[in-house]
């Protein structure tokens, strides 16, 4: 059955970072193609009125991306504003009556996670909660206690069907290639599995820091920050079996499968490090032990995939900034033995821009039967006028979808993985920002090398 289109969007942390950077651009693209037709409530305790609230959607779109004047336009039509702490009841009475006529608003939580409890009892409390759907950003939780009673709370005043927990990944052009590519292609299906595939490697490198966000991180680090859900969802997306269909809860439920078939992971499993000047960011601890990065190794302990070794890796201060899936098949028996030739692979390249890359050998022309590496490439340059990530899941969850949020036995199982491993279960190693991370090769050893993504390949 198909869900009412929402007829609000409220968006509390309307002052903060990720509303700066992501929000109000996705908004400005969801006028420009016609598909923002509801009041945008923007909530916050900065003391503004509604023009300056508005000149700050200004300055958010000509920072990242561009302004266009005529969607712009539109947008700041719909723009309301509701000043007030999220600690007090008012500030909630206020938005009640912000919201009018509405009836079926969604409430998008772009604040801090120490907040999303607060505001979903106060939602609740006002009646703002009636008829509603939330959506969640991450991390849900902070270890799986965390995120079992967020969800308590969450269940308090919303019904699971209209709770959007979202991971930006998920709304990904390149994200969802990789799951279309895997299943429109019936040559894939047969060597997808552990007699052909040799490993799996997904790294996201990223060549800055924290980016004066010190003091979220230092609650975060990598394997919260992203391993636990940014890249597990691509391991998912890598390993599921084929979905009954490709929407709803079929896609929803193969992805939990996949994770209940991970083993959680063990201190062997992993190798955290900290780039050298961390501990020098506004907020973060002299003494901090938090991991900027992190490799580690995980099982899939199903049919399909049983012994192949899934490797995930993640670094602020890495040399470059790319995420891509690496899946390396095994070698063919040896017959020409002027070279061994190295396996074939399929290369998924995430961001910054998209590539879908068949490794091979070729003859290197010559007289000896000698071979050297070909790519056959499917190349693809994000434009400007294309889907971001939070203009689709914003556009998603407006009209009920939820294919692309994580359910919550989905979000548990990803606790569950990476649970032994938070905080200070590990040692941390110091490397040199701009390298590849502390020592990673005993890690690695027999199913490397790493595959170090490049700058920009092709
Ligand atoms: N920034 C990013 O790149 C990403 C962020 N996220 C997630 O998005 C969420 C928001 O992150 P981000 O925007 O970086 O956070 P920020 O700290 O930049 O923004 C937090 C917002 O919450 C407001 N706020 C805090 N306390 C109160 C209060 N008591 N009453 C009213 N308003 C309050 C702040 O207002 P004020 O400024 O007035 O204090 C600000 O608007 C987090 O869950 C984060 O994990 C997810 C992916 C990427
Ligand atoms: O959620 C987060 O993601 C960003 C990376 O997102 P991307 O879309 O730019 O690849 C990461 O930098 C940040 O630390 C993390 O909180």
């Amino acid at each position: 059955m198909s869900e009412p289109q929402a007829d609000a969007l409220v968006f509390f942390g309307a002052t903060g970072d990720l509303a700066y950077k992501k929000i109000f651009p996705a908004l400005q693209a969801m006028a420009r193609r016609g598909r923002l037709s509801v009041p945008v409530v923007g909530v916050a305790k900065a003391g503004w009125n509604l023009e300056q609230f508005r000149a700050r959607a200004k300055a958010s779109v000509e920072a990242h991306g561009g302004l266009d004047p005529a969607a712009f336009e539109e947008l700041c039509k719909r723009l309301r504003y509701v000043d007030g702490d999220y600690g007090e009841f008012g500030t909630f009475e206020a938005l009640r009556r912000e919201l009018g006529d509405a009836h079926r608003p969604v409430h998008y939580l772009a604040i801090p996670p120490s907040l999303f409890g607060p505001v979903v009892e106060q939602l609740g409390k006002s009646g703002c909660a009636r008829g509603a759907r939330v959506i969640v950003e991450k991390p849900f939780g902070r270890d799986l206690p965390s995120a079992l009673a967020l969800n308590q709370t969450l269940l308090n005043s919303f019904d699971e069907k209209n709770i959007y927990r979202i991971d930006h990944y998920l709304g990904k052009e390149p994200v969802q290639n990789l799951v279309y590519f895997r299943f429109a292609n019936s040559f894939l299906e047969p060597v997808w599995n552990r007699n052909h595939v040799h490993s799996v490697q997904i790294t996201m490198a990223e060549d800055f820091g924290v980016q004066g966000r010190g003091a979220f991180y230092e609650q975060a680090g990598a394997i919260r920050d992203v391993v636990q859900n940014h890249l597990l969802q691509l391991l998912a997306n890598v390993a599921m079996e084929p979905p009954v269909s490709a929407t709803g809860e079929a896609v929803r439920d193969e992805k939990v499968k996949v994770l209940r078939a991970v083993p959680a992971l063990k201190p062997g499993d992993v190798v955290r490090g900290q780039f050298r000047g961390y501990r020098s960011e506004k907020g973060v601890a002299p003494d901090s032990r938090v991991e900027t990065f992190a490799a580690v190794k995980l099982a899939v302990n199903n049919w399909r995939w049983q012994g192949v070794p899934f490797y995930i890796r993640a670094g602020k201060c890495l040399p470059v900034t790319a995420t891509e899936v690496l899946v390396r098949f095994r070698r063919p028996p040896a017959l020409y033995t002027v070279s061994i030739a190295p396996p074939n692979q399929i290369r998924f390249r995430i961001s910054p821009n998209v590539a879908i890359a068949l490794g091979t050998m070729v003859k290197a022309p010559g007289e000896t039967l000698a071979g050297r590496p070909a790519e056959l490439l499917a190349v693809h340059n994000p434009d400007s006028g294309e889907m971001d990530a939070y203009e689709r899941l914003l556009g998603d969850a407006m009209k009920g979808n939820k294919t692309e949020f994580a359910r919550e036995d989905y979000v548990e199982e990803a606790w569950r993985i990476v649970e032994p491993v938070l905080g200070n279960a590990t040692p941390v190693e110091e490397y040199e920002p701009h390298t590849w991370g502390p020592d990673t090769t005993g890690m690695i050893a027999g199913d490397g090398p790493w595959h170090d993504p490049a700058a920009r390949s092709e």
